[in-house]
Order: structure tokens, then sequence, then C-alpha cells
């Protein structure tokens, strides 16, 4: 594992930029880019920052935005907290604007947790939106920071937040920030237990996973460092492991050139393994879809025989012409004609659907979500309107 030290002598970070650079076509003296570049230049790495209620999350991306502007690689920040008071860095996109938590309680008798699951239930749904937004931006920009809110579970174990995870893993590389704060994990139990959480979350999203312990200006986290090698029968297979730790202090701005060394490597993971993976998986979808649609279309085809038959010319050629493009083009739009709007429906109907009802009050939601989403609808885009 790097050392804060060793991170600095390298000044890994230059050296990313500088290659970011070239591989965009912006350093003069070595490009050698051209139009026909533009397809395949780097997209921007989003950080998405997760952690404990607490943990130091929003000062910790105030800090990661000071870092970038000093290094003249502003990033893109987005605000995934309803609920905070107040963002004290420039956010790109703040779910503030779009959605008012305090409106969403009062409205639906809903306590803070409730509140803001409903509020994200209600971003999500727009989230096609933000990735137009980073999409129109991504030349701009190295990175992409993604605040999350305080409760973690609301992000991390809720439809939305997978949603949210899953658009922006499918587009950009994507890697987790897992912030622990390093002076509540003395003790070995609450040190355990938060680890464990970060497991689950890291076979959850399956996304390169960094965990930067937090506050280190408080107490250093060697000692966690140490714990988690002195465990001699996995010492094998954590040097094999392809997470990163690395200790910050959102405060003072200390250890941020080793994380995004790791951030770097992160990177490169998801280029390597997520995105192959991701992508496997896709294609054993579409081709189960595929599979499905195809015999679906055999069904109708059978049923329809019989009609097309009783009204084909006695030649026979409107049977023939019916499995080419006019009995497709009927197919085509009796599926998306049946299946979507049902499906939209469904989707927005079952959005709070898999939430942990231990952690959120959607058990009361759940109504007040279907009929808040239809009446919010259209002052949601008037507002996304005025904004772009
Ligand atoms: N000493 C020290 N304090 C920190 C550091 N990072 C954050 N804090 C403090 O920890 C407290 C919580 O920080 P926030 O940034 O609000 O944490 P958060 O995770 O966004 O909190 P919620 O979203 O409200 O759950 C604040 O009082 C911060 O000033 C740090 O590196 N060192």
């Amino acid at each position: 594992m790097a050392t804060a030290a060793e991170a600095n002598s390298n000044d890994g970070f230059s050296k990313e930029h500088e290659e970011w650079k070239e591989e965009r076509g912006e350093n003069p003296t070595t490009s050698q880019s051209s139009s026909t570049e533009q397809n395949t230049e780097p997209k921007p790495v989003c950080l998405i920052v997760l952690g404990m209620a607490g943990s130091g999350k929003t000062t910790f991306v105030q800090r990661l935005t000071a870092y970038l502007h000093s290094r003249k690689t502003p990033p893109y920040v987005i605000n995934l907290d309803p609920a905070v008071h107040e963002v004290p860095f420039p956010a790109n996109i703040d779910i503030r604007d779009t959605v008012n938590y305090k409106e969403v309680m009062k409205q639906y008798g809903l306590g803070p947790n409730g509140g803001i699951v409903t509020s994200l239930n209600l971003f999500a749904t727009r989230f096609d939106q933000v990735m137009k937004f980073i999409e129109k931006k991504q030349s701009n920009h190295q990175y992409v920071l993604i605040d999350t809110p305080g409760q973690i579970e609301v992000f991390t174990w809720s439809a939305s937040g997978t949603i949210i995870t899953e658009a922006l893993a499918s587009s950009f590389p994507c890697v987790v920030v897992y912030l622990m704060d390093t002076s509540r994990s003395v003790s070995p139990v609450t040190f355990m237990s938060n680890m464990l959480y970060a497991c689950s979350i890291l076979y959850k999203t399956k996304l390169p996973f960094i965990v930067a312990m937090n506050k280190t200006d408080i107490i250093d986290h060697s000692f966690a460092v140490e714990w988690m090698q002195d465990f001699e029968v996995f010492q094998d297979a954590l040097n094999q492991e392809t997470s990163y730790v690395v200790g910050v202090s959102a405060v003072t701005g200390s250890g941020l050139d080793e994380l995004f060394v790791h951030v770097a490597d992160a990177a490169k993971e998801y280029e390597t393994e997520y995105r192959p993976e991701y992508e496997r998986l896709h294609r054993e979808l579409a081709e189960a879809q595929s599979q499905k649609q195809k015999e679906q279309l055999e069904r109708l085809r059978k049923d329809m025989g019989a009609v097309s038959m009783e009204t084909a010319a006695p030649n026979g050629t409107f049977i023939q012409n019916s499995h080419d493009s006019s009995f497709k083009n009927l197919l085509v739009d009796l599926i998306f004609t049946r299946g979507n709007p049902e499906d939209a429906e469904e989707d927005e109907e079952s959005d709070t659907d898999d939430i942990d009802h231990t952690v959120t009050e959607e058990s009361k939601e759940a109504g007040a979500f279907g009929n808040f989403l239809k009446e919010r609808r259209e002052i949601v885009e008037v507002r996304n309107k005025k904004s772009s």
C-alpha cells in the first residue's frame, strides 16, 4: 500500500492529469488529436461519496472541490442530499432545486427519512436529464463528485439510489469513496461493523471501492490499517484485494494526493473489471429479451395465422407478405403500445417497493408517492425547463 509521502513524491495526480490531457488532445506539445478522436475521449470519473451520518461527506466533497479547482481541473458537482441546510460548495446540480424536501414531509405527513427517500425517488425519475447534463459537460470535467444523503441507507438500499448508481455506472467510470470517521472507529467493534457495512456496499454495487478514513487530523488511521493487516489468515487475500484504503482529512486536506492515486487505479479497475462484466450481463439480458420477443412474435404469428388465412388473397401473396415488413411492423407497434405505458406506470409505483421498511417510512409513502408524483410532475417539468 502506498503511503501519502510516496504518493506525493510520485505526484501521481499530475502524471495522471497530464495523461488525461494528452488523451483528450489538450496537450499541444504531444497531442496528435483529430476530430475523429472525439468519440474516444476519456469520460469523467464519477466519485460517489458514501458514509455514515456525520462521517464528513459534505466537508469532504467541499475539500475535494477546492483541491481539484486548485489543480485546474474543476469537478462537476452534484448534491443528492435534499435535507442539507447549506451546501458549502458550488453544486452544478442540487437536488434541492428540484424537490422541496420540507414540503414533501408536510404534505404527506412523513418523517425525515420518508421525506428524504421520497425526494430522492422523485429526483431519480428525472435522472435521465441529469445524465444528459453530465454528458453535455463531460469534455470540461475530469471528475464528477456526488454527495449523498446523510443517512447512508437511504441511498445504498433504496431503489432510487440503485437507479442513480447504475445509471452513472452504465455510462461513466464510477468509483465509490466510502468515508469513515476514524475518530469514531477506534473501538474494534465499531470499526468492524463499519467495515462490514462497507463490504455490503462493495458487494451490492460491485464498483471499484476506496475506503477513505477521514478526520486523520484528530487521530491517525494507522491503527486501522494495522488491524486490517494483522489477520494472518487473510493476509494473502488482503494483499490481492483491489480495494484501497487511504487516510484523509476533509478539514486540513491531507491525504488527497494519495486518494487521487487510488482513484486513478480504481478508474482503471472500472474499465478492466466492472465494465466487461457489466457489458456481459447487458448482452445476456439483451439476448434473453430478444429470445422472449421472438417467442412472443412466434406465438402471435400462430394466433394470427388463422386470421391472415381468412383475409388473404386466393393466391396466398398476403400471407407471404405478412411474414415480412407489414406483419413485423404491426407486431413491433403492438409490443410498444402494450408494454411501455404499463411499464412506466409500474416503475413509478414500484419505485419505493424495495426500500428497507425498517429504516424508512415507505409503508406510509407508497400511495402518497404515486399521487404526489403525478401532482409534482408538471411543477418539476416547468422548473427543469427554467433551469436548462
Ligand atoms: N476534525 C475534523 N472534522 C471533520 C472532518 N470532516 C468533517 N468534519 C466534521 O464532522 C462533522 C460532520 O461533517 P459533515 O461534512 O456535515 O458530514 P456528513 O457526512 O456530510 O453529515 P450528514 O450528511 O449530515 O450526515 C462536521 O462538524 C465537520 O466539520 C475532518 O477531516 N476533521
